[in-house]
């Protein structure tokens, strides 16, 4: 296996904003593009190859098939249906688990043995599918779950409190879609905790606009999607963390989605918790103490995910 190759199954607006993102941050050291229309992928890599002069690395960049995936470290899938305006992502169910089925067809012939990391949507619905057809051990398949969305929530309270997101540690955890919710228990500006900024009287940000920001992080892909039918800069960003994570071994908390083995009282359900991912994939998921209200929430959000996969002949 080669310690830095990527593969990126899907070569639409996701599983490129990916790419001119590692190539931006010379995440990786050979980068393979596929996707069922060839010429897209081939003109894809032609293009990247193109701003390699101004790139912090060298970087190998190429369209190349199902045989290029045998001795990649990761592959990611991007590939599949959006969201039309109106479309909640479980409205994706069964078309894309009949792509993302063709797909784990093929890596599974090539003799594909590292991690595969998924965007498709519904996203933690095609993770489960995706660990399961692939005969892949369960730390390997990891899902992008509300790596975006705990970036928005940090991204809006860092903009209500005026720090740098990056002093904003907040997780959305749940499905990503309709029924995520944040962990506010262990939400904190820098080390502060949020509730108890938000209890001050001078604060600039009120306990009762909690649920507001909440439901504005929730909601934010419909706009998007109102506005300029599909979102792709944010996940692409949020996919290259991961991978770097991956690749670089970081032990870093995010929240992807993961599969819990009896963590939070579920099992055999993918689903996004904050976990450390290192070069093996997710190492472990960490089981926060969430409040009676935040615990209901995961639990609806699971039964949720349990419902749809319930729905599927996998
Ligand atoms: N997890 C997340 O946070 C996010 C997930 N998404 C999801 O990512 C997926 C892709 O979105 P976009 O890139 O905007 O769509 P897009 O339509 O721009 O690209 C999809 C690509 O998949 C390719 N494709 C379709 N079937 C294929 C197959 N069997 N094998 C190989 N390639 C195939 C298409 O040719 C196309 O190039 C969607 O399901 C979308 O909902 C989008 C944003 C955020
Ligand atoms: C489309 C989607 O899943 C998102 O932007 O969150």
């Amino acid at each position: 296996m080669k310690k830095n190759k990527v593969v990126i199954v899907g070569t639409g607006m996701v599983g490129m904003s990916y790419a001119y993102s590692m190539l931006n941050q010379g995440t990786c050291e050979e980068l393979v593009l596929i996707d069922i229309n060839k010429d897209r992928a081939h003109g894809e890599a032609i293009d990247l190859n193109h701003g390699l002069s101004f790139a912090p690395r060298k970087m190998k960049i190429y369209a190349g098939d199902y045989s290029d995936c045998k001795d990649a470290y990761i592959i990611c899938i991007t590939a599949g249906a959006v969201q039309l305006e109106g479309e909640k992502r479980l409205d994706l169910l069964h078309k894309n688990t009949k792509i993302m089925k063709s797909i784990i067809d093929e890596i599974k012939k090539s003799g594909f043995n590292g991690i595969i990391l998924i965007a498709t949507n519904p996203v933690d619905i095609m993770t489960y599918v995706a660990w399961k057809l692939s005969g892949l051990e369960k730390s390997k398949v990891i899902g992008s779950g509300t790596t975006l969305d705990s970036a928005r929530l940090r991204y809006t309270l860092s903009e209500k409190l005026d720090v740098n997101p990056k002093d904003i540690n907040a997780y959305v955890m749940g499905e990503h879609g309709d029924s995520q919710f944040v962990a506010w228990s262990y939400a904190l500006c820098g080390v502060q905790p949020i509730y108890q900024i938000a209890s001050r009287k001078e604060s600039k940000i009120k306990f009762d606009e909690l649920s507001s920001i909440e439901d504005e992080v929730k909601n934010i892909a419909y706009k998007i999607i109102e506005c300029k039918n599909s979102t792709y800069y944010g996940i692409g960003m949020a996919l290259t963390r991961i991978t770097k994570a991956i690749l670089e071994n970081e032990n870093s908390i995010l929240t992807v989605s993961s599969y819990l083995d009896g963590q939070y009282g579920h099992e055999d359900v993918y689903i996004a918790v904050p976990s450390i991912v290192n070069k093996d994939g997710v190492r472990e998921v960490t089981h926060l103490a969430l409040d009676t209200t935040e615990k209901a929430k995961l639990d609806k959000s699971i039964d949720i995910m349990k419902e749809n996969i319930n729905k599927l002949d996998l």
